[in-house]
């Protein structure tokens, strides 16, 4: 059995978490690995049902996610985790418990600027805290604290996605996990 993984990719909204994990995915599957999407929506749409955006309710939904992504990766899935998790303690928590259990870890940023960020605007939240019709966005009116040294840093404003997703490849490679 090929070696499990969580790769958390952390960043503001729109930053591209979502794209890269898919297209890594993508790329690992077609390398007979398995792979899961913990998909941030669908997450909060059925196992974090309830949860709002207060930073207990993200810490809460982050160490769900923890949880399963690492049950599926001491499994020998690839466990690909698109979600801000927005605060260092809960993402610290989430790294820790996978080392405790001698799971491999790595924490990507997507450290695309705010500004590119709200340009892209995927779902239209920076357009409606802008307009006054929401409150607390990350990075906006909410705090993101920044990981202070992820095993990867991608600025995807300079480069593809297929070349964003191919740098979190290469990582998996060097660490020996693809
Ligand atoms: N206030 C506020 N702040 C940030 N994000 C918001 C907010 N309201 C809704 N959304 C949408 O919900 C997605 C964030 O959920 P996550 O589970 O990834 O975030 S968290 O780690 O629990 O903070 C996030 O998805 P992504 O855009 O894919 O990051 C947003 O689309
Ligand atoms: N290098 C890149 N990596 C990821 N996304 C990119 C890149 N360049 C441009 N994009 C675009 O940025 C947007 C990111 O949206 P999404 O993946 O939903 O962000 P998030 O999941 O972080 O909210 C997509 O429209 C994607 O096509």
């Amino acid at each position: 059995m090929t070696s499990g993984a969580t790769v958390w990719l952390t960043g503001l909204p729109s930053a591209g978490k979502t794209t890269i994990a898919y297209e890594l995915a993508g790329r690992l599957r077609a390398e007979g690995h398995r792979v899961e999407v913990l998909d941030g929506d669908e997450i909060r749409e059925f196992i974090s049902a309830g949860l709002g955006f207060s930073r207990e309710d993200r810490h809460t939904n982050v160490q769900r996610i923890g949880y399963v992504a690492e049950l599926l990766a001491r499994n020998g899935v690839k466990a690909l985790v698109p979600v801000i998790a927005p605060y260092t303690d809960s993402r610290d928590a989430v790294r820790k418990r996978h080392e405790t259990n001698g799971t491999p870890y790595v924490e990507v940023h997507v450290a695309t600027p705010v500004e590119v960020c709200s340009e892209r605007d995927v779902k239209g939240l920076y357009a409606k805290q802008a307009a006054g019709e929401l409150t607390g966005l990350t990075g906006v009116d909410d705090p993101y604290e920044e990981p202070a040294s992820p095993d990867l840093r991608i600025e995807s404003q300079h480069q593809s996605v297929q070349e964003s997703a191919a740098s979190v490849y290469a990582l998996l490679t060097e660490k020996g996990l693809a």
